[in-house]
């Protein structure tokens, strides 16, 4: 088994890097480069490029210093006479090269401190472009590949500022080699140019075969991240135990990196054929230059000094155009997975949320009107033309069997997700017309897998956003869904971190954590309340307490209940059967228990202490 990307867009755009693909974009690079590290820290870029402005200058001056030693040095005339003449030029030459050294330092010391900057700055803006999607994305194989890809630019956003400055400084290098050559001769720059290319060429071509390899591993690398995850932490820890599965995972993850590798081989392989080849033409074009050079200075159009300076620049400029190219395809690499990154900010990969301005207020009713709806990738509707009224005083509870469509209708009411068909209307506006973090302030959602943020206990209960009354109401929530007994328990009190992973950390039991999930939801001041199979790890005191609550709580909210216990049901005022994504009955407890249909069936699976004595009293008395 294979995990496959659709990556054809980015494929394409692969295929595509070139020798003169190259050239147009790396003045992009540089610039978005530097644009980023202003935005990180101006001081450092203004320094940093200062700095390479300076040794450029220095490494001009100090090839010409070069050119006034040799001149001086073999010019006529008595052994000290030509010290004097060449001193002048030597002192130049040692300047010029302790400037560069000096600058050569603070570039490294301002590019490592922006590098790590412009990596953060990237990953936080990729994070909070990801909370500006749509929830439906992440139903997406093409959003979760996007991301996963962005996630890559943004970690590569660093080697930028090094590759910008290595190419900033080869380009220097070159401009001041080629000055110099120029001077001496006008044949030599375009010959040393000429005979780079194919070396160039060759660098381009083995950085793509390198960046398409890449790709083409782009899912089972994102298997390997999602295989580690569960293999590292402790989430699974107990059942990779228990269920003996340890040699199972580790094989899975073995044979996919030997898949990767495998493409990294074919790779590496091809790209030292390339680089074998681009070394064969680039000794070639060397000896070009060097015999254009002998050339010159046999034939006398050259004196011994220029030819001295020559040969110093010519490896300069030689130098910097393999730095340029080496450095080159490695930055357009590095920008192709930046344009990852790129992209997918300014498209949030095709999900950012663009909805209404309409801010709500707790809401007296939610209609929904015909609703329905499908998940991406289904051949199936997930809910179909569902209508019903959910109105403030009232509980709603939602039954049915697994997978009937319970939580898709309970995250669509709440504006998680937006219908396919037909509509959500709070007090008659449809919710894809609402401001979403306005609407989102008015539900209170406690889900079926609620998160454990390893985070204190009072920032799980107030989810970052304490109220204005401080700590009191936190105890008041806990009290509510009795996580006040969990929290009198804990060494800390509120202040106890709910992750064992760290010292001092403190782990909860799961119904526990549901107490807490539960005080996160009483916490919040919302005008809906969403409880999905809320007591599943509750004891029966503690159940028990909770349906209690839910009558004041509905008072004056909206209450929306989703839950497998059947007789925990009375307490809701209304209760809606839900059956392969449609409403087959809706009425009260009582109704519905006297109607032939579903919630007689779903009741009678309910084993209640009652039969189950009699069934024990009288065995054969039941079937
Ligand atoms: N994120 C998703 N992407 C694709 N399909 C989904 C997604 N979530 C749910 N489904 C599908 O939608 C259907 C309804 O699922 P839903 O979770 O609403 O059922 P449910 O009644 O809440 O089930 P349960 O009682 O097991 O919690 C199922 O067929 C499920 O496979």
């Amino acid at each position: 088994m294979r995990y496959v990307d659709l990556t054809g867009s980015r494929e394409a755009a692969g295929r595509s890097i070139r020798l003169i693909d190259m050239a147009r974009r790396l003045p992009r690079l540089v610039r978005r480069s530097l644009m980023l590290a202003w935005r990180v820290d101006r001081p450092a870029t203004a320094g940093l490029l200062a700095c390479q402005i300076v040794s450029g200058i220095m490494q001009a001056m100090g090839l010409l210093a070069i050119s006034g030693t040799l001149t001086a040095l073999l010019a006529s005339g008595n052994v000290f006479h030509r010290l004097l003449q060449a001193w002048p030029s030597v002192a130049l030459l040692a300047g010029a090269a302790a400037a560069r050294a000096v600058m050569g330092i603070t570039v490294n010391w301002l590019s490592s401190r922006l590098g790590p900057l412009m990596t953060r700055e990237a990953e936080q803006m990729l994070l909070d472009g990801c909370t500006e999607v749509e929830l439906a994305a992440y139903d997406e194989p093409d959003f979760n590949r996007d991301r996963e890809a962005a996630d890559r630019g943004a970690q590569v956003t660093g080697d930028l500022i090094n590759e910008g400055q290595d190419l900033i400084a080869s380009s220097a290098s070159f401009l001041a080699g080629a000055v110099v050559l120029a001077g001496v001769h006008p044949i030599l720059l375009p010959l040393l140019v000429v005979a780079s290319l194919p070396q160039a060429v060759s660098q381009v071509s083995a950085a793509r075969v390198r960046y398409l390899a890449n790709l083409r591993s782009n899912g089972d690398n994102r298997m390997l991240a999602v295989l580690r995850w569960h293999i590292y932490t402790r989430d699974a820890a107990d059942q990779i135990r228990a269920g003996t599965m340890a040699s199972f995972l580790s094989e899975r993850y073995r044979r996919t990196v030997a898949r990767i590798n495998r493409e990294d081989r074919v790779a590496a392989d091809q790209g030292a054929r390339f680089s074998l080849i681009g070394a064969m033409c680039a000794g070639v074009g060397s000896t070009i230059v060097w015999a254009a050079v002998v050339w010159l200075l046999a034939t006398g159009q050259i004196s011994v000094g220029r030819a001295g300076a020559a040969v110093f620049a010519l490896q300069t400029a030689g130098q910097a155009v393999r730095g340029l190219v080496s450095v080159g395809s490695r930055a357009v690499r590095t920008g192709l997975y930046m344009d990852d990154w790129t992209r997918f900010l300014e498209r949030a990969g095709g999900f950012r949320m663009r909805r209404g301005t309409h801010r709500p207020g707790p809401p007296e009713t939610i209609e929904i009107a015909s609703l329905s709806h499908r998940y991406a990738g289904k051949d199936k509707d997930a809910l179909s033309e569902v209508s019903l009224t959910l109105k403030r005083g009232e509980v709603t509870a939602l039954v049915g069997f697994n997978g009937s469509g319970k939580t898709t209708l309970s995250r669509l009411a709440s504006g998680l997700y937006l219908p396919s068909n037909g509509q959500v209307l709070w007090d008659g506006v449809p919710t894809q017309e609402a401001d979403p973090q306005a609407l989102w302030k008015q539900v209170a959602l406690v889900p079926q897998d609620y998160a454990r943020w390893p985070l204190t206990v009072r920032e799980n209960v107030t989810l970052g956003q304490p109220s204005p009354r401080g700590d009191a109401a936190v105890h008041e929530a806990c009290e509510a869904a009795g996580a006040d007994e969990v929290v009198t328990q804990l060494g800390s009190g509120l202040d106890t971190l709910l992750a064992r992973e760290w010292l001092n950390g403190e782990e909860l039991s799961g119904g526990q954590w549901q107490r807490i999930a539960l005080a996160r939801a009483f916490m919040r001041d919302a005008g809906l309340l969403v409880l999905d199979e809320p007591t599943a790890n509750l004891d029966p005191r503690a159940e028990y307490r909770i349906f209690q609550r839910l009558r004041g709580l509905a008072q004056d909210r909206v209450v929306l209940l989703v839950t497998h216990r059947i007789t925990n049901l009375a307490v809701a005022d209304r209760i809606v059967v839900l059956d392969e994504g449609r409403v087959v009955q809706d009425g009260s407890y009582h109704e519905l228990a006297e109607q032939p249909g579903l919630f007689q069936e779903l009741l009678s699976y309910q084993v209640t202490a009652e039969t189950a004595r009699s069934d024990r009293e009288q065995p054969g008395a039941r079937q």
